[in-house]
C-alpha cells in the first residue's frame, strides 16, 4: 500500500519502463511512485501534490531525448520546475512478442522512439521490412501487444525482458538487441523547489548546472554561440539546440550544461553556485537572455 507521507515521484509508466527501473533503483521505498503515460505528463505532474519527477535526458547510443529539451522551452522550467539531480540506468533491450510469434512473422515493431533508435542495427539486420511504430514508452508497447489478443500476432515490442513476465501472454524472442552492450540512459531528477531535499541523495557538492539561453535583447543581433560560451566563462560540457517558436524562423534556444572540474572540495558548494551566478550576470550584461534550469 502507498505510504501517503512519502513525497510523490512522477515517472514515465506503466510499470516495466526503464524510467521505472531507474526510479526504483535510485529511490527504493523512499517515495510514492506516480505513473504518467508520456514524458510531457511526467513534467506537467510536478506540483505541490507531486514534488518530484524523473525525466529521461540522454542515451549513450541514441543521444538527446528531444521531448525533454522541448519541455524545457516552457516558461515554467527554471521558474517552478528545477533539475536537482541525475541518475543513470543501464539499458538492455529485448524483442518481446505474443507467445508463438516467430521472427519471420513480425510485421510491426512497437516501442519508444529512443528504444527503436538504440536497436537500429538489429532491426536493419533481422527485420528490415517491419514497420516501426512509436508509442509513448517501451512498457506501453508491451501492454499493447499483451492486450490486443490475436490481432497483435504480427507485432513485437522492444522493451525490457521484465515486461514479458509482468504482462500476460508474452515471451522474449531475442535479448540484448541494442546496438552496443554498453547502453546507458541518463535521467534528470526534477523538483518544484530549488531548495528541496531529494530523498537518499548523497550530501555531495553540486557540480552541474543547466542553462537555457534564449535570444539576444537586441533583435538586430544574431545570437552567436561563441558570444554565449565566452560570456559564461565556465566549463561547458554539452550544448543542445531546439527551435525557439514564435519569433523569426531559425531562432534557437541553446541548452548549455556546465560541469565544475575543480577538485578542491573546500567551500566548493558555495563557490560553484557563485560561479554559475556570475556566469548568468555576464550573459545578462551582454544582453543575452538566460534561465538557470537547475544546479546539482
Ligand atoms: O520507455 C521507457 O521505458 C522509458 O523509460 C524511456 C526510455 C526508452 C528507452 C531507453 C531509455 C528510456
Amino acid at each position: 500500500m502507498a505510504d501517503t507521507h512519502l513525497p510523490r515521484l512522477a515517472f514515465l509508466g506503466p510499470l516495466g519502463t526503464y524510467s521505472h527501473q531507474a526510479a526504483f533503483n535510485r529511490f527504493g521505498r523512499s517515495v510514492q511512485y506516480y505513473e504518467r503515460d508520456t514524458i510531457a505528463n511526467v513534467f506537467n505532474a510536478l506540483s505541490d501534490e507531486c514534488p518530484l519527477a524523473l525525466i529521461p535526458q540522454e542515451n549513450s547510443l541514441y543521444g538527446t531525448v528531444i521531448e525533454t529539451y522541448d519541455l524545457f522551452r516552457s516558461s515554467c522550467a527554471g521558474r517552478d520546475k528545477f533539475i536537482l539531480g541525475e541518475v543513470t540506468q543501464s539499458i538492455r533491450h529485448s524483442l518481446v512478442v505474443r507467445k508463438g510469434t516467430s521472427l519471420s512473422g513480425i510485421k510491426r515493431i512497437l516501442s519508444h522512439e529512443q528504444a527503436l533508435g538504440q536497436c537500429a542495427r538489429f532491426i536493419e539486420a533481422h527485420l528490415p521490412n517491419a514497420s516501426l511504430v512509436r508509442v509513448s514508452s517501451t512498457a506501453a508497447a508491451a501492454v499493447a501487444i499483451s492486450t490486443s489478443g490475436e490481432g497483435a500476432c504480427g507485432d513485437a515490442a522492444i522493451c525490457s525482458e521484465h515486461c514479458a513476465s509482468i504482462f500476460e501472454g508474452l515471451e522474449v524472442l531475442r535479448e540484448g538487441i541494442q546496438d552496443d552492450d554498453s547502453n546507458i540512459t541518463r535521467f534528470f531528477v526534477m523538483s518544484t523547489s530549488r531548495e528541496r531535499e531529494i530523498p537518499l541523495q548523497p550530501a555531495t557538492c553540486p557540480q552541474h548546472a543547466l542553462l537555457r539561453i534564449g535570444s539576444t535583447v537586441s533583435p538586430q543581433k544574431q545570437l552567436s554561440v561563441t558570444d554565449i560560451l565566452v560570456a559564461i566563462g565556465l566549463n561547458v560540457v554539452r550544448v543542445d539546440r531546439r527551435p525557439l517558436l514564435g519569433r523569426q524562423p531559425f531562432e534557437s534556444y541553446y541548452f548549455v550544461e556546465l560541469l565544475d572540474t575543480r577538485t578542491d572540495p573546500a567551500g566548493a558548494d558555495r563557490a560553484w553556485k557563485d560561479g554559475v551566478e556570475q556566469g548568468l550576470i555576464r550573459l545578462k550584461d551582454k544582453g543575452i537572455d538566460s534561465v538557470l534550469l537547475g544546479i546539482w
